[in-house]
């Protein structure tokens, strides 16, 4: 089996390739600047070159914030991008995989998470770029995909939140942090751990996949100062106060049921896995 992955310096790009080095597993992995994913002519050249089984789409325009001006950057990668990816997938048969996220729904959700069965509705061209993106695949209607929505996700690397608030930590004499922002911290090694899980059982269609529980990013906030030992005081705010650009759900927690069920497998909580991967980064 030869996989070919998009995005290969982003946190999840990352992950895959040092768990797919560590199986021995074949593989191709692509940065931006080798491939952009919004080129279909080049995305052909390398599919009929290199002819992958498996494509991991890692590849994603994440700046929440600039996408609600530079919404033509985040469209073409986010829905454009994985359009080319699944169209091509399609023509060379291959397994194709690629992640959405949270921010597809509007967090007005009262009665529990959300499940895949709830209906989309984002508040941000963010969220809307790649609701587009999970259309599009749907309409390709491939023999396996996986469309695999997450959350707040963390790695090795500069695009969460660990790292902003570690930074903030730096430069504030106390951190004001938001309460009624919830969702579920997610990390890389997990998300790499069940995708792979569920190439090899050949699962197919849309799941979410995060961490098990949820948690305000108050909560996420406390648990990273408490884990990484550092005394700094967490004053509690509404979201409301930064008046960022893009408007954020406030209840975006999302279940795993589906996934855990079909695969047979139990997914750590948030702040266990948070736990077990930062305890020893001290
Ligand atoms: N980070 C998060 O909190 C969340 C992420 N997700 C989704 O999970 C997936 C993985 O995210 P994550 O690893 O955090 O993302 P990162 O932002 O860490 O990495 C994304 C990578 O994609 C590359 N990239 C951007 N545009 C293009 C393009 N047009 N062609 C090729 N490569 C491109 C970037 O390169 P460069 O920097 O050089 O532009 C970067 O290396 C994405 O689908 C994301 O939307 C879902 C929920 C939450
Ligand atoms: C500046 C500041 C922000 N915040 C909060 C409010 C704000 O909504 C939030 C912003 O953090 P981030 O920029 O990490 O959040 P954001 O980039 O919106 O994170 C999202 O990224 C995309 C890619 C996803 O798909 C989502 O699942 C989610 O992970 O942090 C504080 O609590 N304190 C602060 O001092």
């Amino acid at each position: 089996m030869k996989y070919l992955i998009f995005g290969k310096n982003g946190q999840l790009g990352e992950e895959f390739q040092k768990a797919l080095s560590n199986k021995n597993m074949k593989f191709l992995a692509l940065s931006h600047k080798e491939c952009d994913i919004s080129d279909l002519k080049k995305l052909r050249e390398i599919f009929e070159s290199y002819k992958p089984d498996v494509v991991i789409n890692c590849a994603a325009y994440n700046y929440v914030d600039k996408a609600e001006t530079d919404f033509w950057d985040s469209y073409k990668t986010n829905a454009l991008g994985v359009r080319n990816l699944s169209y091509l997938s399609k023509i060379y048969n291959c397994y194709f995989i690629t992640y959405s996220t949270d921010y597809v729904f509007d967090g007005t959700k009262e009665e529990g998470l959300y499940t895949e069965g709830d209906t989309p509705n984002p508040l941000n061209e963010y969220g809307k770029s790649k609701l587009t993106g999970e259309k599009w695949v749907f309409e390709e209607d491939l023999n396996k995909y996986l469309i695999l929505r997450t959350s707040w996700v963390y790695g090795e690397g500069k695009q969460n939140f660990i790292y902003k608030v570690l930074q903030w930590v730096e430069r504030n004499s106390y951190l004001k942090i938001a309460y009624d922002e919830i969702s579920v911290p997610t990390s890389t090694r997990t998300i790499v751990e069940v995708t792979l899980k569920a190439i090899k059982q050949e699962l197919s269609g849309l799941y979410h996949l995060t961490n098990s529980g949820y948690a305000s990013r108050y909560e996420w906030a406390k648990k990273i100062l408490e884990l990484k030992g550092i005394k700094k005081f967490i004053y509690p705010v509404s979201k409301d106060i930064f008046d960022l650009p893009a408007k954020r759900p406030k209840f975006s927690a999302m279940d795993n049921g589906k996934i855990s069920s079909e695969l047979g497998i139990e997914i750590l909580r948030w702040d266990e896995e948070l736990e077990a991967l930062l305890k020893y980064k001290n």
